[in-house]
């Protein structure tokens, strides 16, 4: 496959799905071809999964439950979506994949980043990205700018602080686990200043 696969990650409103517009923009207009997408989501099948999974009455969800469900969206996403365009030599551009599960469903949930890891290494067939930029930034901020925003807060949204900070704790080991391929950015400054650091990193790297 020639195209690069590079994801974005963070917690709760660091910003990523804000920046990754510009981003997509200015690599297009440096004459790049990119996609844009997204998980859980971007094909019907896993946003209709992605509905399943964030919906507020779905309280009772066990944890492995919600770490398969994550898994198959990003199955069908994958192979629907991300790999037709990296055979194409494209530029993809995710808003959050696998480290979100090991983040949110192996550190934060408890199941264990190695047991998550490993029904990812399924569902991924061993398609890690090339590049993941990390959004850093303290989840009470991040909270603060959802609940500022106008989007509506989901299931997930709606944990505990104490489960956001786990989060943010399970990052950290990945940052340090993955260090060859995470690159992170401090997310807490103006979105012009966040996308200007990714874009010095992004130039570097392509
Ligand atoms: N750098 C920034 N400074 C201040 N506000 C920001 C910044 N970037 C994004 N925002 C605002 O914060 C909110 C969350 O941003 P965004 O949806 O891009 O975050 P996200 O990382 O995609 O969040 P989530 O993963 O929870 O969906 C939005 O209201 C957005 O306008
Ligand atoms: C891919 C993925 C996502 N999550 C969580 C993270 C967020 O709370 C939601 C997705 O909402 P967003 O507004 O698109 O960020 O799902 C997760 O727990 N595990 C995953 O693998």
């Amino acid at each position: 496959m020639s195209g690069k696969f590079i994801t974005l990650e963070g917690p709760e409103g660091a910003g990523k799905t804000t920046a990754l517009t510009t981003l997509a923009e200015a690599l297009k207009a440096d004459g790049h071809e990119v996609l844009t997408t997204r998980e859980p989501g971007g094909i019907k099948i896993s946003e209709e999964i992605r509905e399943v999974i964030l919906n507020k009455e779905h309280v009772m969800m066990d944890a492995r439950t919600e770490a398969l469900l994550y898994a198959a969206a990003r199955r069908q996403h994958l192979a629907e979506k991300v790999i037709p365009a990296l055979q194409e030599g494209k530029i993809v551009l995710c808003d959050r994949f696998i480290d979100s599960s090991l983040a949110y469903q192996g550190h934060a949930r408890g199941i264990g980043i190695e047991e998550v890891l490993s029904i990812n290494m399924f569902a991924i067939d061993g398609l890690l990205p090339h590049l993941t930029i990390y959004f850093d930034i303290d989840p009470v901020k991040g909270l603060e700018r959802i609940s500022q925003g106008n989007r509506e807060q989901n299931r997930l949204d709606l944990e505990k602080l104490e489960f956001h900070l786990k989060v943010k704790e399970g990052y950290d080991i990945l940052r340090e686990r993955f260090s060859e391929r995470f690159q992170a950015v401090n997310a807490d400054q103006p979105a012009e200043a966040v996308v200007s650091d990714i874009q010095k990193i992004l130039k570097a790297y392509l």
